[in-house]
Formats: structure tokens, sequence, C-alpha cells
């Protein structure tokens, strides 16, 4: 559990919070406003290649962690677990 709250959090990931698209913020602030009032849910992300899937998973998981969670990052490919930090 140490480990999982000292996952790096990259400074790019962090910063690009603030760049994320309509569509991005939309999901971010849905995300974030379900962890923050400890809400149970599922979400699903989907969308075209190259639409911006990952830019906005590493911010979710960068405001998280910055804010003291574990968040950890699974996928059923690993090359995708391996693009996001502490996949
Ligand atoms: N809001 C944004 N501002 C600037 N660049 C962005 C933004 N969203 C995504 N990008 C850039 O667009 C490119 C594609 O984004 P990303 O890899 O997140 O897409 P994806 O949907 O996960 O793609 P794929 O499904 O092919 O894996 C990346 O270079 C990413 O840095």
């Amino acid at each position: 559990m140490i480990e999982d709250l000292n996952i790096f959090t990259a400074i790019e990931d962090i910063n690009n919070i603030h760049c994320l698209n309509i569509e991005q913020k939309n999901a971010y602030d849905e995300i974030i406003s379900h962890v923050n009032k400890k809400q149970n849910d599922m979400f699903s992300i989907d969308g075209s290649g190259g639409t911006g899937k990952i830019y906005l998973y590493r911010a979710i998981l960068a405001k998280l962690r910055c804010n003291g969670h574990i968040a950890l990052a699974m996928t059923i490919s690993g090359v995708v677990t391996s693009i996001l930090l502490g996949g």
C-alpha cells in the first residue's frame, strides 16, 4: 500500500489537467466529483483512436494521486499499461 501511495506523478500530467478539451473536461469533472463524494461508480471512456483517452486517464490518475488517493491503472493490454504510470 505504501508503494501504491508513492507512484510517481509526472508534472506534465498535472499540467495537462488545464489543457483538457471540453469532452475530456466533462468526463474528468464527473469522475473526480464522484471520487470526492465517495460515490462508488464505474465509468467507461470510449472514443476513436487518437481522441485523447490516455491523455484523460493520465490527468485523472495525476489528480487523484496528488490528492492522496491510491489510483491503480489496470488494463487488459500490456502495451497500454506500460504508458500509464503505476500501471
Ligand atoms: N487536450 C489535449 N490537448 C493537447 N493534446 C492532446 C489532448 N488530448 C490528447 N492530446 C494528444 O493527442 C494525442 C492522442 O492522444 P491519446 O494517446 O491520449 O489518444 P487515445 O484516444 O488514447 O489514442 P489510442 O486509442 O490510439 O490509444 C497525444 O499526442 C496526446 O498528447
